[in-house]
């Protein structure tokens, strides 16, 4: 890279001056109208453009999310897109409250081809661009403004009289003046306007201005001032629907639209996750749940984002990220330990306050309410605290772990996944829990089995324990099953149990509930040991736990 990049790179000069903006200030409190333009920008930018079958269902899954507006072809680009266009129109595949729309150069006979495909259309938009930036007048064109100016004007005069041959069709009309964002926003003005005298949009029948950020050269905010005085200055506001179509070159496709709209404009272009030339066009479906996630209904919906994702995955041949907002596999999951602390703190007091708003430390959006589960919320490796090993427990076993022994699993947790070196699943936690607490074969003391005798105030426990492999029956009494079993284990010469805590409750329901008990053990030298014990009836549990606790002490 150069040292001295101002040699080679200009910055760019915002080229409105606005100190009256009134954006800033705004708030967004409804959703603007959306296109989908995945089966025309998106796929322009695909190494294996769509073929008819990929872009039908990636067009029945438009239609299924909400999209009204949808852009599904460049007709005059090949037999494909006309195809493509020509199947939804005869095999009347297009709802009622849907639009379909298709973008052309403004060249006659791209503009006869295209209106040719879309014969017999109820209602259609049809989307003329060319550029009008300097550089593209310059290099692409080799025009000046005026010539340009006849383009783009011949071009919609072209579109006004096609459509007048075809007056079965309700028709709508898009110019773009492409890349508005690096336009003189007088030039870009001037261009419109004469575009819409051509149009004469009245308020019932208003056309479309799109002012796209072909390539996104500045600052979300530099756009908003474009697209701000853009709106304060154009003629016919009320019969002009101002359209935004961010790109992504700069990484802020999303806050770009978001200012935008801000700013004053009705529309937004994008696709989903994003996809489209070089880093994209802006990710709809981030923006659109933005909106929801600050209480506003996008008109777009997503309750089973995993099958949109794998469906876009599929059609466009290109993985969606895991970290994608929203979207992406990892991005309700916690790996972290004072994450995982937090999360599983938020949902106790969520299911405490019980009022239905969602305030959840680092989860901004319900997974569930885009059909994902809390399964893969939390999930555990060398990074993760006693929060995260709980929650995995406890959404797996059902198991409440007392918060001591919470501390004491994750060290053990922590030192396997540190010693394997990958992410714990639940299956290894149970293991580990297994190991550290549940009664195993080769343990010192094994219960068989245990009864109690005597009246209430004076039981015994008589219990047959395997002790080092040989079987033995113990006896002990106390006031209650824990200290009874605390004097039979003592009489037959095991440790001395000094019962620091003891939990238990219940798994499950009904005839299937088991029971979960939990001891936490003081050593003669201090240390502390936890033992548990998992049965369908308590006391039995509570038996084995102490034992457990008890073959802990080493
Ligand atoms: C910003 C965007 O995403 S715009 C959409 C871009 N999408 C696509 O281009 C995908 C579909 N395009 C295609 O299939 C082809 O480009 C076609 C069919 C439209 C045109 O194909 P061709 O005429 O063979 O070639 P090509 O695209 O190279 O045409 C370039 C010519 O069109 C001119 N041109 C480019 N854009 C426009 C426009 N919007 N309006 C009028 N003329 C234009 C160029 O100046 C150039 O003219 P020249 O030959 O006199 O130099
Ligand atoms: C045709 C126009 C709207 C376009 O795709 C762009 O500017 O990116």
């Amino acid at each position: 890279m150069l040292k001295n990049p101002e040699t080679k790179y200009r910055p760019f000069i915002a080229p409105v001056d606005l100190p009256d903006r009134q954006w800033p200030s705004r708030r967004l409190t409804v959703a603007p109208r959306w296109l989908s333009t995945d089966l025309r920008d998106g796929n322009q930018a695909l190494a294996n453009p769509m073929g008819v079958e990929r872009k039908q269902r990636f067009y029945d899954m438009l239609v299924a999310i909400g999209f009204k507006e949808i852009e599904i072809a460049f007709p005059s680009a090949s037999q494909t897109e006309f195809d493509f266009v020509r199947r939804l129109i005869e095999g009347d595949r297009i709802p009622d409250d849907v639009t379909i729309q298709v973008l052309t150069q403004s060249r006659t006979d791209l503009i006869a081809r295209t209106f040719e495909s879309l014969d017999g259309a109820h209602h259609a938009i049809v989307h003329l661009y060319n550029a009008t930036a300097p550089l593209f007048r310059r290099v692409v064109f080799g025009m000046e403004r005026d010539e340009i100016v006849d383009l783009a004007v011949t071009g919609v005069t072209a579109m006004l009289e096609e459509s007048l041959k075809r007056p079965e069709t309700a028709w709508t009309f898009e110019y773009s003046p492409e890349t508005f964002c690096f336009t003189e926003p007088d030039f870009a003005l001037d261009i419109c306007e004469r575009v819409l005298d051509v149009w004469q949009p009245t308020p019932e029948r208003p056309a479309i201005l799109n002012l796209p950020a072909t390539v996104e050269v500045a600052m979300p905010n530099v756009y908003a001032d474009q697209i701000e005085w853009f709106c304060r200055h154009i003629s016919r506001r009320d019969a002009v629907v101002i359209s935004v179509h961010p790109h992504n070159d700069r990484g802020t496709g999303v806050a770009a639209a978001e200012q935008a709209l801000l700013a004053g404009a009705d529309r937004v272009e994008g696709c989903l996750f994003g996809n489209g030339e070089r880093t994209g066009n802006v990710d709809l479906v981030t923006t659109a749940l933005n909106f929801y996630t600050q209480g506003i209904d996008p008109g777009l919906s997503f309750p089973a984002m995993r099958q949109v994702v794998e469906a876009v995955e599929h059609c466009n041949g290109i993985p969606v990220h895991p970290r994608h907002p929203y979207a992406g596999e990892l991005v309700h999951t916690a790996f972290s330990g004072s994450h995982q602390d937090a999360i599983r703190k938020g949902f106790v007091a969520q299911e405490q306050r019980n009022e239905g708003i969602w305030e959840m430390p680092y989860l901004p959006i319900d997974p569930v309410d885009i059909g994902e589960t809390y399964e893969a919320v939390i999930r555990v490796n060398s990074q993760s605290g006693k929060g995260g090993v709980a929650w995995v427990i406890e959404q797996d076993r059902g198991l409440k772990l007392p918060k001591r022994m919470q501390s004491d699993f994750s060290a053990q947790v922590q030192k396997l996944a540190d010693h394997i070196g990958r992410e714990l699943d639940a299956a290894d936690i149970w293991q580990c829990f297994e190991n550290g607490y549940l009664p195993r074969p080769t343990d010192r003391f094994v219960l068989v089995d245990y009864e109690e005798t005597g009246p209430a105030g004076q039981r015994l426990f008589v219990g047959r324990i395997a002790v080092d492999g040989g079987l033995c029956s113990l006896s002990g009494r106390g006031n209650g099953l824990v200290s009874r079993v605390v004097a039979a284990l003592e009489e037959a010469g095991g440790p001395l149990v000094d019962v620091a805590d003891y939990q238990e409750h219940a798994i499950g329901h009904g005839v299937s509930a088991q029971a979960a008990a939990y001891v936490e053990c003081r050593t003669t030298d201090g240390r502390t040991v936890f033992g548990a014990g998992i049965d369908p009836d308590v006391a039995t549990a509570s038996v084995r736990a102490l034992l457990s606790a008890a073959n802990n002490m080493g």
